[in-house]
């Protein structure tokens, strides 16, 4: 498909080019951005939806702002597409997500306009802070803009922010971007409160908290935000929640409406003395037909054809991970009224909105907030239930005090669910799932597995929902399975035990997880080489299998262990047991493979793999030089 054309965009090399533009010419670039947005992401995949929704904030804080002077941070960063091709990466967006391109994030590394990188939500506040803080006490840093949507203001950590921002009465400029969409529809009392707030107020209508903001809007806006104060508060200069946390309110505006765009930045730049909250009524996947219609906005698509909409599916060999969990999960809550499940705000990614479908009542989207659902979960195990916490493994690292001190502590089973373990691809380094079973293997009482294929993804399902000894954790990969029959029921795994695949004589090859296939196919390749090779699932870190571990060791030259996780996992537990038991006394040759120490780039998980240097090829060559050293 052509590019677009784009007279005005073809002439802007980076921000301090649009400050040159008139009004008009800065509507007409939107118009640009968007076609041009559209037209990569047909390309390339990516988080189009969100990117769509804040083209004209992009253009307009950029215009109005001085970055990179001032710093501009967008929350998550999934909807920075706009401000990428405005800031000097246009030429490059079209790698957007692949090995070696451009990041679908805001990256410190990638350029001098991301002064502060994110993908796990809620932090923008927080940073907004921090450079206001920096630039009071002397350091060469201008004004601080937070862009933070609607599902993100639902966390936690932007009322600690605002909170400490109001308090300290910094000048700095948050713009909440309120699509009225998370990645699912938005939920909690936030939500209906911005709701409230929206609702009867004219769109043309500006609320300004401070009277002076109002005086020095132009007159339709200052008389449409003296009406919208009255109508929201019932009194004129009544306090929204943001202006009891000390912040400056202005809004709501029409976030698509470049020229109240504009004014409201300007006369907020001009006047603020303190913290600013400007309200942007916003439309996710705007000005593109098929992503304002679809359920999910296109939060996150495939290559598509313009013209349609239609995304390019996938060719899949097998049911993926997160669909097998999610209907072994419905199938065990059929059969178990207790059994509950927690989501932070991604129903359809965690698989969960399968069993929603069919107990609505059992199923709660605690919005972002992993900290809260797990404690959440925790009192629910208290009274009785059995809660699923379904969560990406780098979005628990958010709830990891609450994992500690609420349920591991108080020995709660809570069953932890933990989806996209391992390396995902396109998200890149802030999503791998590295570091989970680290920090839980290493908690008193936790019972820590991971799944070698689908079919023991649902025998972990119901062994964990069988569990009621305290708390238990499964891991799976994003992607699919691989390809094995999927048992319904699944049998309830007896806890601490691993099970042998493949029995030889020379090497064992103890698998922790789904780099169980990647194991199979080096000992093929191993056979090949005349070597012998046992393969092992170990199933769990903790409780470890010892007799098993104790049997490979005492029965081969050489044992290595294999991982989809970062060093101080699985293998660290290993390794602890045999200096610990004497088996290295008894002179036992063990070799590790974990990820790198070191974070992988963005890249196709098998390329990913690749870089960390975890293919079924890097396996052979491990196993041989072990081989070597253990007979030399
Ligand atoms: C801590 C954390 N939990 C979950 C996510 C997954 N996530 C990414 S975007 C998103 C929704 C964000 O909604 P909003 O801020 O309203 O932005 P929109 O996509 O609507 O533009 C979620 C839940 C995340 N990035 N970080
Ligand atoms: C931005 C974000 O954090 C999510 O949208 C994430 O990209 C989802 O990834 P999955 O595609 O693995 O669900
Ligand atoms: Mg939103």
């Amino acid at each position: 498909m052509a590019h677009p054309a784009t007279p005005i965009l073809d002439r802007i090399a980076g921000p301090a080019d649009l400050h040159a533009l008139s009004d008009a010419q800065l509507a007409l670039l939107a118009k640009e951005v968007r076609a041009e947005v559209i037209s990569v992401v047909s390309e390339t995949g990516g988080h189009l939806g969100s990117s769509l929704g804040v083209v004209e904030l992009a253009v307009a804080i950029h215009a109005v702002f001085d970055t990179p002077r001032d710093k501009l941070i967008w929350d998550v960063g999934h909807q920075c597409y706009p401000h990428k091709i405005l800031t000097g990466r246009r030429d490059r967006m079209r790698s957007l997500r692949q090995g070696g391109g451009i990041s679908g994030f805001t990256k410190r590394s990638e350029s001098e306009y991301d002064p502060f990188g994110a993908a796990h939500s809620s932090t923008s506040i927080s940073a907004a802070l921090g450079f206001a803080v920096a630039r009071d006490l002397g350091m060469p840093t201008g004004e601080a803009i937070a862009v933070i949507g609607d599902g993100s203001i639902t966390a936690g950590m932007a009322y600690e922010a605002m909170n400490n921002a109001g308090d300290m009465h910094k000048r700095l400029f948050v713009i909440l971007n309120d699509n009225d969409m998370s990645i699912a529809p938005p939920v909690g009392a936030m939500s209906r409160y911005l709701n409230q707030l929206n609702n009867g107020a004219p769109f043309a209508a500006l609320r300004a908290a401070a009277e002076g903001i109002e005086a020095s809007l132009p007159g339709p806006l200052r008389d449409g935000a003296r009406r919208a104060r009255q109508l929201i508060t019932g009194i004129p200069g009544g306090g929204t929640l943001f202006e009891e946390l000390g912040f400056t309110y202005i809004g709501p505006i029409d976030g698509h409406d470049m020229a109240q765009v504009l004014a409201t930045l300007r006369t907020a730049r001009a006047r603020a003395t303190g913290p600013v909250m400007i309200h942007a009524l916003t439309v996710k996947g705007k000005g593109y037909p098929p992503a304002e219609h679809a359920l999910d906005k296109y939060h996150g698509v495939g290559r598509f054809d313009v013209e349609s909409g239609t995304q390019a599916k996938s060719k899949s060999n097998a049911p993926s991970y997160t669909g097998v969990f999610g209907t072994a999960l419905a199938n065990a809550a059929a059969l178990d009224t207790r059994i509950v499940a927690v989501t932070a705000a991604m129903p359809s990614g965690t698989g969960v909105d399968i069993m929603a479908a069919k107990f609505p009542a059992r199923v709660f989207d605690v919005g972002i907030a992993e900290q809260h659902g797990v404690t959440f979960a925790a009192a629910m195990a208290a009274a009785g239930l059995r809660p699923f916490v379904a969560i990406y493994s780098t979005f628990l690292q958010r709830g990891y005090d609450q994992i500690v001190h609420d349920v591991a502590l108080q020995g709660l089973p809570v069953r932890f669910a933990i989806d996209r373990a391992g390396l995902v691809g396109q998200d890149g380094a802030t999503h791998a799932g590295a570091f989970d079973v680290g920090f839980l293997a290493d908690l008193p009482g936790m019972v820590v597995m991971a799944a070698g294929d689908e079919a023991d993804l649902v025998h972990m399902v119901a062994t964990a929902a069988a569990y009621d000894d305290g708390p238990i954790a499964f891991r799976y990969p994003r992607g699919e399975g691989r390809g094995v029959e999927v048992p319904s029921p699944g049998e309830i795994l007896p806890i601490g035990k691993g099970r042998v695949l493949r029995q030889g004589d020379d090497l064992a090859l103890l698998s922790f997880g789904a780099h169980l296939g990647e194991c199979l196919i080096a000992a093929d390749l191993l056979e090949a080489d005349g070597i012998s090779v046992t393969v092992a699932d170990a199933r769990f870190a903790k409780p470890l299998d010892t007799d098993l571990i104790t049997q490979l060791v005492r029965h081969h030259k050489a044992v290595i262990t294999v991982e989809q996780g970062s060093a101080g996992g699985f293998a660290a537990q290993v390794l602890h047991y045999l200096a610990n038991s004497g088996g290295f006394d008894r002179g036992a040759v063990v070799r590790t493979l974990t990820l790198p120490d070191r974070f992988i780039e963005q890249a196709s998980p098998a390329a990913m793999y690749l870089d960390a240097g975890m293919t079924a090829q890097d396996i052979r060559l491990l196993a041989q030089t072990t081989l070597q050293a253990a007979t030399a």
